[in-house]
């Protein structure tokens, strides 16, 4: 037998039995993928990159990895992450997508949408409902497992957060579409405040962080916590509705959490860890309340930059 007909007998045999689109797939990110996502990978992944947040880890980590190895959902995963700026909500999302799809933020099959970004006037609302509604339909439609993370949700209209609420509920499918298996991750500042003070009174009564529970948090999560007429939390029936599965607060970061920020950063540059300059830049960061400067104004926003000045090589 020549070799050439061997060869494309051989091809033919391959083809039939692995077909196209799982050895695609061996090669490029699919949603039909079967890596389902591994419980001990995340926890991992929390645990190493994800500093000051014990009670976000243990949320997202049983919500998350439960929701995936549930083979019929009754309804798409719905997640708030709600805290203060720079402590890590937008981290996490891409965590969550890093674990759930190769692509993490750059797959095809997750979508961010930035509030004030993509929905900025809200003249245009009618507009924007219609592309929103027709955006998640079509990817939901391409792949299930889709992933949505709306940033801001604080600015967001209350008549745009109201739009993809139908996609929120219990149904078996709308419109011959099943949105069961996919997850929608919210993230906002509202109930940073309430939430601080929390942290704070643990800290005034020399309470360790970690001491503070999720029951703790609930008057800060509460349906009344949002009734602040500035968030786009508010008017909107989503909390009244009971689609939010799981508020996950973000605590305010200490000063030692920015260091593991900085000393992060360093080691991603390449850099030998200094403590001299790990010091330096995290003091150079605001602190408040005024009194006691426990906790920082930007989180680990702005470390990094600040640390550009110690390297300008
Ligand atoms: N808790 C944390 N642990 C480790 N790194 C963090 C944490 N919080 C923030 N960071 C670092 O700071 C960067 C900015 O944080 P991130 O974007 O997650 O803040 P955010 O809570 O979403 O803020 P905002 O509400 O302003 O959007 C992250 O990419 C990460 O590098």
């Amino acid at each position: 037998v020549e070799p050439i007909s061997l060869g494309l007998a051989l091809a033919g045999v391959l083809t039939g039995y692995i077909s196209y689109p799982r050895l695609y797939c061996l090669f490029a990110e699919c949603c039909s993928q079967k890596r389902s996502l591994s419980r001990e990978a995340l926890q991992k992944d929390l645990d190493s990159k994800l500093f000051g947040q014990h009670l976000a880890k243990k949320v997202i980590l049983n919500a998350v990895s439960g929701f995936i190895s549930n083979p019929k959902p009754k309804k798409p995963l719905t997640l708030s992450l709600h805290g203060w700026t720079g402590t890590g909500k937008n981290f996490v999302s891409k965590i969550i997508a890093e674990n759930i799809y190769e692509g993490g933020l750059n797959s095809d099959y997750v979508h961010l949408f930035v509030a004030t970004l993509h929905f900025p006037h809200i003249s245009n609302i009618t507009l924007y409902k219609d592309q929103l509604q027709s955006w998640i339909r079509g990817n939901v439609s391409a792949c299930a497992r889709s992933i949505f993370i709306f940033d801001e949700m604080d600015k967001m209209h209350a008549g745009l957060i109201d739009a993809i609420k139908p996609y929120l509920d219990y149904y078996d499918n709308l419109d011959g579409v099943s949105y069961q298996k996919a997850i929608f991750i919210f993230l906002s500042n509202a109930g940073a405040e309430r939430i601080t003070d929390v942290a704070l009174d643990f800290w005034r009564n020399g309470k360790q962080r970690e001491e503070i529970k999720l029951r703790d948090m609930e008057p800060a999560l509460s349906v009344s916590a949002f009734n602040n007429k500035n968030s786009g939390f508010w008017h909107s029936s989503l909390i009244d509705r009971n689609l939010i599965d799981y508020f996950v607060p973000f605590l305010p970061l200490e000063y030692k959490h920015l260091k593991m920020c900085i000393r992060v950063e360093m080691r991603a540059r390449g850099y030998e860890v200094d403590e001299d300059i790990v010091s330096r830049v995290a003091e150079e960061m605001t602190f408040f309340p005024k009194e006691e400067r426990v906790f920082s104004d930007k989180g680990c926003k702005t470390v990094f930059t600040k640390l550009d000045y110690y390297y300008d090589d």
